[in-house]
């Protein structure tokens, strides 16, 4: 049998063990086992209690099942769920009881969804926003993949794809119809309008949404300067725990810390770095080479200083912010002209947390920005922004070259339908399906 046809299970909740475990198990012989294990089948969608078991053996566990016949189920096909004791023995006799039939197989990462996604249960970028939302760490995340995966993006994929055919259609009736003369206008014209309109509607989705599909990744934030500044007591203020090292002595840090803050929603990953300067020490040096690269990709540079002679020694494209810390030792001087114009500074003692709510909350402003702070950010992987790219691309071609030729136009509008179909992975996907699924969980 088919690989494809055969029955898939797998642990569909966390590692044991815990409370309760949910074993997933999709396919033809779905309603054999639940008959056999449980001793009936249960009514649809009713969660039934049961001592698991095959007849004649001793039991396996005290479980709640759930059938539900395909196609009305999750993957499409039929579905049985089977709510057990978390423990590793519980799991493994089941387990045990499972291989037993036959076409029946421990399940690939994502194979459920992606089963799902050939039944046509869900399209391609709601099952990336299926993923997405099992990763999601803060509530920004989430809230992206959730509309993700409720088909936002898939929805407006879809109507774009069907205008476009519709365009498509018209312009290749005129091709028809004109076997000898010019394509009449009165196709034509309202074909481009089609066009033009669905293209300033794709136009406004890609602009108007900041870098959205950053949030998967979060934000990096690199806290760089000198030795001893208090790169790393910032670096604990921020995580709220002792996730680095502080001491007196200068060159402390040599290797990348690094720490996941949720910013008021938004992922934000801080990397304290070896304090930078001259040195003989080569492990040091080698702590200085690493904190300059990462500084260097950072998107956003904290460059501390605990006296106003500190210069910048940083260049990349992320913007910097000026941190003067350990404002407590100099009460009595007069504040000083903070750091070069247009940059913004702040002054904080790391130490004591003066300052520290201020720097967080600028930090969530900028993430803010960054991420485009509005609600409606529909693209949520570089994969799905070059799609809708590249079908902006096609039907601008193929409004500059209708004068040029019908045929060429039409050419460039298959192509922004092929974009969509892509977007959606109802085109080209097989090679695209095995990548997206591979990074699923086993289970999902
Ligand atoms: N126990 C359990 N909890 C779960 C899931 C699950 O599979 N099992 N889910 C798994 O992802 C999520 C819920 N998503 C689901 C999506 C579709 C269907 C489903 O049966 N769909 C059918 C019937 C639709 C209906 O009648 O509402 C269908 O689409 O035809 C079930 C759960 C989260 N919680
Ligand atoms: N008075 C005062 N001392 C501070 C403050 N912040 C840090 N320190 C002290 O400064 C010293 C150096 O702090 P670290 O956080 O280790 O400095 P660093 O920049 O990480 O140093 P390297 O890892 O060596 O580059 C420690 O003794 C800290 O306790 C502050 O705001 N006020
Ligand atoms: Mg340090």
């Amino acid at each position: 049998m088919h690989p494809r046809d055969q029955t898939i299970f797998a642990l569909s909740s966390g590692r044991p063990p815990s409370a309760i475990a949910l074993v997933r198990v999709s396919g033809s012989q779905a309603g054999k086992i639940v008959t056999a294990l449980a001793g009936k089948l249960p009514s649809p969608r009713m969660a039934t209690r049961a001592l698991l078991g095959n007849v004649g053996q001793r039991p396996i566990d005290d479980a709640v099942v759930l059938w539900f016949p395909g196609p009305a189920s999750a993957t499409g096909e039929d579905v049985a769920e089977f709510h057990v004791h978390g423990g590793r023995a519980v799991l493994a006799a089941l387990f045990a009881a499972l291989s037993e039939f036959e076409d029946v197989r421990p399940a690939e990462p994502g194979e459920f969804t992606r089963r799902a996604f050939e039944n046509g249960k869900l399209d391609l970028t709601e099952a990336e926003g299926l993923d997405d939302l099992i990763h999601a760490d803060t509530d920004r995340q989430r809230r992206q993949a959730l509309r993700q995966l409720k088909g936002l993006l898939g929805d407006r994929a879809r109507d774009w794809r069907a205008r476009i055919i519709e365009a498509s259609a018209l312009i290749e009736a005129g091709i028809d119809f004109s076997d000898e003369g010019d394509v009449p206008a009165e196709l034509i014209a309202p074909a481009l309008a089609k066009v033009k309109a669905l293209l300033v509607e794709i136009e406004e989705v890609l602009a108007g949404q900041g870098r959205s599909e950053r949030l998967r990744d979060g934000l990096v934030v690199a806290i760089a300067g000198p030795p001893n500044v208090g790169k790393s007591t910032l670096m604990n203020q921020l995580a709220r725990r002792e996730v680095a090292i502080v001491s007196p002595h200068a060159g402390t840090t040599r290797d990348v810390i690094e720490v996941q803050l949720d910013l008021d929603g938004y992922p934000v990953t801080v990397i304290d770095t070896a304090g930078i300067r001259e040195t003989d020490d080569p492990v040091e040096q080698e702590g200085v080479r690493r904190a300059r690269a990462r500084a260097a990709d950072a998107d956003l540079v904290l460059w501390l200083a605990d006296s106003l002679q500190a210069a910048f020694d940083h260049d990349g494209p992320a913007p910097i912010w000026r941190v003067r810390n350990k404002i407590d030792l100099e009460a009595a001087r007069p504040l000083a002209e903070a750091g070069a114009p247009g940059l913004r500074s702040f002054e904080i003692s790391a130490s004591r947390g003066d300052g520290v709510p201020e720097l967080i909350a600028a930090l969530v402003d900028f993430a803010q920005r960054y991420f485009g702070g509005t609600e409606g950010g529909l693209i949520s992987r570089t994969r799905q922004r070059k799609l809708l790219e590249e079908t902006a691309t096609s039907l601008r071609r193929s409004v500059a070259v209708v004068r040029q030729g019908e045929e060429l136009a039409a050419e460039e509008l298959r192509l922004a339908a092929r974009s969509l179909g892509r977007l959606l992975g109802r085109v080209d996907v097989e090679d695209i399906l095995d990548v997206i699924f591979r990074e699923f969980c086993v289970g999902k």
